[in-house]
């Protein structure tokens, strides 16, 4: 898959063992985050890797700040963008199976680092159940 990663200061670590993982897989990650634990502005991070999936240059994005919270908004900003905070395996999965997410948002400060990897193995692996879920997503955008 073609994957692209951002995050800021406060995701550095836990991008590196994703993206260590993900190259691993096979996957072709692009990193746009910072690589290093100076303070930065997570929107400079995370809008190159929502404008990649909206314009279908990666399958999935992956972005990481402290709460996960502000990455989340900067990826929701985008029109064909559908970013899912999550901090658990089950909540991963239903972000896929039911949203149809196509970009997995992660809280560094509240996951461990094994929690948000079993994660992004989950939201890699999950479908989209389509169905009813279709019907919902297809009103979540407004124009
Ligand atoms: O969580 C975040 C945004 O939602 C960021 O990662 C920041 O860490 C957070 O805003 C806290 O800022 P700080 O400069 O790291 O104290």
């Amino acid at each position: 898959m073609k994957l692209a990663i951002g995050n800021d200061h406060a995701g550095t670590d836990y991008k590196n063992t994703i993206v260590d993982y993900l190259t691993s897989q096979g996957h072709e990650v692009k990193n746009y985050g910072t690589d290093s634990e100076e303070s930065v502005d997570y929107p400079d991070f995370v809008h190159p890797v929502a404008t990649d999936v909206e314009k279908g240059n990666a399958d999935f994005g992956i972005i990481i700040c402290g709460s996960g919270n502000g990455a989340n908004m900067t990826a929701n900003k985008h029109q064909k963008v559908r970013s899912a905070l999550c901090w658990t395996k089950e909540i991963t999965a239903l972000a896929r199976e039911h949203n149809d997410a196509n970009v997995l948002s992660i809280p560094a400060r509240f996951t461990s680092e094994p929690q948000a990897l079993e994660m992004v193995k989950t939201f890699l692996e999950t479908s989209f159940e389509g169905g009813r879920h279709q019907r919902r997503v297809d009103k979540i955008a407004c124009s």
